[in-house]
């Protein structure tokens, strides 16, 4: 093979631009010399930074600006050899060479720009031909392209090809950046399929499709991709050096001990520890790696001292270092690196899981599927590994595949594995293929369709035994050494649940509210919580109907006078027909005779309490009877009248309109109907809800990954209290004893509407409201409690407020909103919302002159992002209301100064 001539021009290996090319291209030659630098990590790292890319970038939030060479190899020497000068492919090529190569270290190319959105991968790339100034192997060479997604794919996967290439036949080559390492996980599809074991490459994100990839051992090898999706993590680097080598000093050693970083298992020796680890604010993690989650086969090394430590620092910095490492919240596990039946876990269900009595031990990210009637927990795809606490509200639902089994044969739905059908058989359960058994908790098991247990899985000692054998699990009450009830981290630990009270006049909106938390922190409603409200909004039609229809009958009644009145009042001579008035004896409000027989029978129903029968279920002709009600124009022109209805709900014309759907078999009401669906829903357990709010000060906040302001999600119990339950030395009013905050919700548009205040008293609600709040206030518990005022229905406030003045309300009868020519309703309400809210507080400073602090909030809460941001406002009181109680520092020494005169 023809050799380059070296001539004395063409080389500087420090880096000058070289621009020598062979003259004949298509000669063959290899490209081999010593690299006699510096060590390649003692060179300071130049980072390819351009100031227009990064701009982009942080405020794209994609990917950090410090692309950081990660170096594999790091030999005295560095020799690049023919391996790496492999030709690089022609597309990518293209790229990088199209581009300018300003410092010698970095090409870049931007590619399609749709919307001011760049469709984006950075690709690297490690290319000779391209960067040949790049010879100095301590420079690190990297080549960026931002191009359209099939420019990237394909060229990221040939960039990756070669780069791999000459990974593999240049053992001795150091290899460029790892730019993927804060993909945020729907950069999706990334064509990662192999992995240099020296190096952990970013996860591809399609978690779910893990079962057909055939790149994973088992599908619980998930643990390091999970590790990455944690909030503030990048990818673990593994960086492996030498048996016996400190990856600092390079000396190597077997006899002495090292220490290894808990991220990427460097290991160093006792003289470079310090130096490489520093102080150690997260425990035994380089400098480097500070900030990123541990390795999670390391898990179990967390809080454990070594030799190594105990020589180097003293007794209590061994304890604060091993407290940090084991405490920090970067190092504990989240709740987003679990998914259990398909389903990421939420901080209530994590906590839950670790908080049972029984919880899964030795907790790593990945996927699992759980019993909740048997308490069975085991791997995605694998039998069953534990018996854990039963009944547990935690993942989706259990599926049938869910460990993979092939028997044909199903325990609470899930196909067993054939291990487990080996002991169902040894254990004398009769199981031919086709079988179903229900499994309690207990053990206790009976087919399905039979009302009667059939016998106890665990009674004999025979299976139990067995069960060891075949690695199963038996619950934990045979176990010889019970299994530690707890092993929540200290840091991840809710410190408290706060109990608000949440009051409002029934229609205020009480329910919708508890119904949002549901929505926005608990993951939704369970079928049976849906399914339930679905009854609810059919047995509401029904009060709608007979609302209506009795107010039309009122109206009826009300009309006929009028006009009888008006022909009485008529000289004889002009007869009601000639003046074109209609008959005293039909007018708007009169059903024509068959829809009149129709109405007469639901009313007739009612009154003799008939139509109860048929509320848990809306039939079809009672539908059908409902809709031609409700298209008549009699009914029609009652409704346009509902301000004077009192007592129906603004919702009735939504669920009227679509009475034939509700009235289907099929029907489960979607999200938006579940919010509009009024009345007593406490019976399906909406009355109450715990929720927890997470803090988005870390996430969001000035300092997004300090352990000194560590990650506090704060865990509430709403419970409600409806106005018409309040009665003043009420003994349910005890169960409000240890509330931290009232919630109290108003609507704003009810400021024209009455409601009966005691008997056959009907009392304007703002007014009613004002009365309530000051008889909350009075209860002795209650006394210095703050008071956060949710002014509910801004919506139909700002449209109402118009129409309808707001001196309807007597209280308000001095409200005179400054006009402008530009006012429009927005701003109007916005007026009237300011002075409503200031009424309040002025009511609330006379009537509770020592007492809490009244915080008002205008929102409308059938839209989930004013409810979010509500929510947060409830938190912010809460834990501004927890820190006003906290002792105050003493003053310092500084402020001592200031103070003196
Ligand atoms: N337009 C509008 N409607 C709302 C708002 N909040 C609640 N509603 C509707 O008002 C009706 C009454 O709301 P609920 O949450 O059932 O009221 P509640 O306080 O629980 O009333 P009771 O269950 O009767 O004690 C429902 O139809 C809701 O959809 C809002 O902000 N704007
Ligand atoms: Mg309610």
């Amino acid at each position: 093979m023809p050799m380059a001539s070296m001539d004395d021009d063409m080389m500087d290996n420090r880096g000058a631009p070289v621009n020598w090319i062979p003259e004949d291209a298509s000669l063959e030659y290899s490209f081999a010399e010593i690299y006699t630098g510096p060590r390649p990590e003692c060179v300071p790292k130049a980072e390819p930074f351009d100031p227009v890319v990064a701009a982009f970038f942080r405020k794209q939030q994609v990917i950090p600006l410090n692309p950081v060479s990660r170096i594999v190899e790091h030999p005295e020497s560095v020799t690049l050899d023919e391996g790496f000068v492999k030709d690089a492919p022609e597309s990518s090529t293209r790229e990088l060479s199209s581009d300018k190569l300003s410092t010698g270290l970095l090409g870049k190319h931007q590619g399609n720009v749709e919307n001011g959105v760049l469709n984006n991968r950075i690709c690297k790339d490690i290319d000779k031909r391209n960067l040949p100034e790049a010879e100095n192997a301590a420079d690190v060479e990297v080549g960026i392209f931002i191009a359209t997604e099939a420019q990237n794919r394909e060229a990221f996967q040939l960039s990756r090809d070669s780069a791999n290439e000459r990974i593999s036949s240049s053992g001795k080559v150091m290899v460029a950046a790892d730019l993927f390492a804060s993909f945020p996980l729907d950069s999706g599809a990334l064509p990662y399929s192999e992995q240099e074991d020296h190096i952990s490459s970013p996860p591809c994100s399609d978690f779910f499709g893990r079962r057909s990839s055939s790149s994973h051992s088992s599908t619980n090898d998930f643990s390091e991709e999970l590790n990455t999706t944690s909030a503030q993590s990048s990818p673990p680097i593994s960086r492996k050096c030498k048996k016996g080598e400190c990856f600092c000093c390079g000396k190597i050693s077997r006899l002495h001990r090292k220490e290894k970083c808990l991220v990427c298992s460097a290991k160093y020796c006792m003289n470079c520890v310090i130096k490489a680890m520093g102080s150690m604010p997260e425990g035994r993690k380089c400098c480097k790696c500070v900030g990123q989650p541990i390795s999670e086969s390391k898990r179990n090394k967390l809080g454990k001292p070594t030799r190594m430590l105990c020589r180097l620092f003293s007794k209590l910095e061994v304890e604060q270092i091993l407290k940090a490492e084991k405490e920090c919240a970067v190092n504990q596990l989240h709740p987003e690196q679990i998914y259990v039946n398909g389903r990421q876990l939420t901080s209530r269900e994590f906590h839950e899981l670790l908080s049972c009595q029984y919880p899964p031990s030795k907790l790593k990210p990945g996927f699992y599927w759980y019993d909740s009637q048997c308490g069975f927990w085991g791997k995605d795809g694998e039998k069953p590994e534990s018996i854990i606490s039963a009944n547990l509200r935690i993942g989706g639902d259990l599926s049938e595949g869910a460990s993979s089994g092939s028997t044909r044969v199903y325990i609470n739905n899930r196909e067993i594995t054939k291990v487990e059908l080996r002991m169902l058989k040894f254990a004398g359960v009769q199981c031919p293929p086709s079988t179903r058994l229900w499994v309690d908790h207990d053990g206790n098991y009976q087919e399905e369709g039979h009302g009667h247990a059939r016998g106890c899985l665990w009674e004999k000692v025979t299976t139990r035994c067995l069960c060891h054998i075949l690695s199963l699990p038996v619950p934990n009450k045979y176990l010889s050494t019970p299994r530690p009830s707890t092993l929540i981290p200290a840091y991840f630990e809710p410190a408290k649940t706060y109990k608000i009270l949440l009051f409002g006049i029934p229609g205020c909106g009480t329910s919708t509210i508890i119904k949002q938390a549901k929505l926005l922190y608990e993951g939704g409603f369970t079928e049976e919580e849906v399914q339930g409200i679905g009854d609810l909004i059919q047995r509401n039609i029904y009060r709608y109907l007979i609302i209506l229809l009795e107010a039309r009958e009122r109206f009826e009644e009300e009309e006929n006078a009028r006009l009888k009145e008006i022909q009485e009042n008529t000289p004889s001579t002009s007869s009601a027909a000639g003046w074109g008035l209609p008959s005293a004896k039909s007018n708007n409000y009169s059903l024509n005779s068959r829809l009149k027989e129709h109405a007469d029978w639901f009313l007739k129903s009612d009154a003799c309490g008939d139509l109860e029968k048929y509320y848990s279920k809306l039939s079809r002709e009672d539908a059908t009877s409902i809709i031609n009600l409700w298209n008549d124009p009699a009914i029609q022109a009652t409704y346009k009248r509902k301000a004077e209805i009192h007592n129906l709900p603004d919702v009735a014309g939504h669920f009227l309109e679509k009475v034939i759907t509700i009235s289907s078999n099929g029907y489960t009401p979607d999200n938006h109907d579940i919010l509009l669906a009024e009345g007593n829903s406490q019976e399906f357990g909406l009355a109450e809800v715990e929720f927890t709010i997470e803090d988005d000060f870390r996430s969001s906040g000035p300092y997004p990954d300090s352990s000194e302001h560590p990650h506090r999600d704060v865990r509430y119990h709403l419970v409600q209290l409806s106005a018409n339950r309040f009665s003043e030395g009420s003994k349910l009013l005890r169960l409000f004893d240890d509330v931290e905050a009232i919630l109290f919700c108003l609507s704003l548009d009810s400021y024209d509407q009455m409601w009966p205040a005691g008997t056959d008293n009907l009392q304007n609600k703002m007014l009613l409201n004002r009365s309530m709040l000051n008889k909350l206030l009075n209860y002795p518990a209650f006394k210095g409690k703050p008071v956060v005022l949710f002014f509910n229905k801004y919506d139909s406030f700002e449209e109402k407020i118009s129409t309808v003045p707001l001196s309807t309300c007597d209280w308000f009868s001095d409200f005179c909103p400054v006009r402008s020519k530009s006012q429009n309703a927005q701003m109007l309400a916005e007026q009237a919302y300011t002075y409503i809210a200031h009424k309040f507080k002025e009511y609330f400073k006379m009537v509770n002159p020592t007492g809490g602090k009244l915080y008002t909030y205008k929102l409308n809460c059938l839209d989930q992002s004013s409810m979010r941001v509500a929510f947060q406002f409830l938190n912010d009181v809460v834990i501004w209301e927890e820190v006003k109680k906290q002792p105050q520092p003493s003053p310092s020494f500084f402020s001592e100064m200031t103070t003196i005169p």
